[in-house]
């Protein structure tokens, strides 16, 4: 499948070496935009396809009072953008727009990200956006820069793995424990320099916010590219958005195509079994230092586990359901979309979050939190005593007002548990929706598969 996308996108140049790709959908946000439009402005030169390029705002906004934005470079980079949009003519989704939201979750709900695209954006976790079967990568600041002028990019063709997914997952067991175990078991770097495809009976039955979950931490362990194939479920999603292609049953016949063959063509496969899949929580300071948490936390092998135990404030042999979790965090483009906030909701209802715990509930895109309130959503989260805030990325990373404070354990739905990410000395815990919504009832983790139905 990858292949076959990548063929009908190169424009110039020889397999092995930098080819020259064409770019159907260039994404953009506040954060690295700033410096590509500087240097077209610079170079006099113009946006090439407005209509091929969409920005947002993200990074940056604040989720209470969002149009007082404190911080004077955030304001700067918003400001930038409005500015850039409007004097380039690129469509943007602005602060307060219906529109707005995290641009990962943007794109898909909008109807921009479809099959058999070459989607770009300046932020690593467009690999998201391969849920679709489409190739979607993260690019750079310079590599902006020149999509916006030309609607190309210089890739050398990644390698191709095969990630084959099977079995029914246990009750209590999600899309996010499926990726988490992946990376737990094979670490942080088993796909660079691959272009990854999930497959199988277990991402067949997947509904499409479940693959985006899964493709969304591709990054995390090393391949810049997730992919799936389209199929039933993806045109579905597709159809009837507001930038769907207008002839969608022509457009499905186009994206018909799009698949792996054989096995075979993989250079590489890897299996992973669900069945008896845990739920899994990280204990350290990358998403590979992660356990089923029913397990003890690993012996010190290295320097890094060393630094890692140290900043954390944990030690090996302990577990996840001993983690005092004072802060629980519901958003990201991992898990900001309304299934997650859905299954969060199911687990606080008729709950109250635990004593002195804080806990944010941040919707993905403004779309999200209009659905989430249409079906009371937000009631249940304010009755549980969680803030229900404005879409953003939040306290997914600290560019924002929200921040985790110093020494606090925080579980949290999204995808990178590094120092410092979440706020200067914050201790960010990995896990799906539905293990940081019973963390924030019990105070710390337990085991989903041990609860009554
Ligand atoms: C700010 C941006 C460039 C960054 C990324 O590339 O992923 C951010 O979205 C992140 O999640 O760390
Ligand atoms: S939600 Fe987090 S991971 Fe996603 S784009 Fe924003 S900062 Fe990056």
């Amino acid at each position: 499948m990858f292949d076959k996308i990548w063929d009908k996108h190169v424009i110039t140049g020889k397999p092995g070496e930098p080819q020259l790709i064409y770019v159907d959908l260039h994404l953009l946000h506040e954060v690295t935009s700033p410096q590509a439009f500087e240097g077209l402005r610079e170079n006099h030169r113009k946006v090439r396809r407005t209509d091929k390029t969409f920005a947002t705002m993200d990074h940056n906004v604040p989720t209470v009072d969002i149009f007082n934005i404190q911080d004077e470079i955030a304001r700067k980079q918003i400001d930038t953008l409005q500015k850039n949009a409007k004097e380039f003519g690129v469509r943007l989704a602005g602060m307060g727009d219906e529109d707005q939201g995290i641009i990962h979750v943007i794109g898909p709900q909008l109807g921009l990200t479809q099959p058999g695209m070459v989607i770009v954006c300046g932020d690593s976790h467009t690999a998201t956006h391969g849920a679709f079967g489409s190739i979607a990568f993260g690019i750079g600041t310079s590599e902006v820069e020149h999509v916006l002028a030309t609607q190309t990019i210089w890739q050398t063709k990644p390698k191709t793995m095969g990630i084959h997914v099977h079995g029914k997952l246990p009750r209590g067991v999600y899309a996010k424990d499926i990726i988490m175990g992946i990376i737990a078991r094979e670490g942080v770097a088993f796909g660079t320099g691959y272009a990854a495809e999930f497959y199988g009976d277990t991402i067949a039955n997947m509904s499409m916010e479940e693959r985006m979950t899964l493709c969304n931490m591709a990054i995390e362990g090393g391949a810049k590219v997730g992919t799936i194939r389209p199929d039933q479920t993806t045109f579905d999603y597709v159809r009837g958005r507001k930038y769907a292609p207008k002839n969608i049953d022509k457009a499905i016949a186009y994206w018909q195509q799009f698949k792996t063959d054989d096995e075979a063509a993989f250079d590489k496969v890897i299996d992973f079994d669900v069945n008896d899949l845990a739920p899994y929580v990280t204990w350290g300071t990358n998403p590979g230092m992660a356990v089923p948490v029913d397990q003890r936390f690993p012996e010190i092998k290295d320097e890094d586990d060393r630094k890692a135990y140290d900043y954390i404030g944990l030690k090996p042999g302990e577990k996840a359901t001993e983690i005092p979790i004072k802060w629980a965090f519901f958003g990201s483009c991992t898990n900001g979309r309304l299934s997650d906030l859905k299954i969060a909701a199911q687990i606080l209802k008729g709950h109250h979050i635990a004593e002195g715990l804080t806990a944010w509930v941040v919707p993905g895109s403004r779309t999200i939190k209009e659905k989430a309130e249409e079906i009371g959503l937000d009631k249940i989260f304010k009755d549980a005593g969680c803030e229900w805030r404005e879409p953003g990325c939040s306290a997914c990373l600290g560019m924002n007002p929200d921040h985790v404070p110093a020494g606090i354990h925080c579980a949290s739905t999204s995808n990178r548990n590094f120092e410092g990410r979440q706020g200067a000395g914050s201790r960010t815990h990995l896990a799906s929706p539905a293990m940081v919504a019973a963390a924030a009832i019990h105070g710390h983790f337990i085991d989903l598969r041990k609860q009554e139905a």
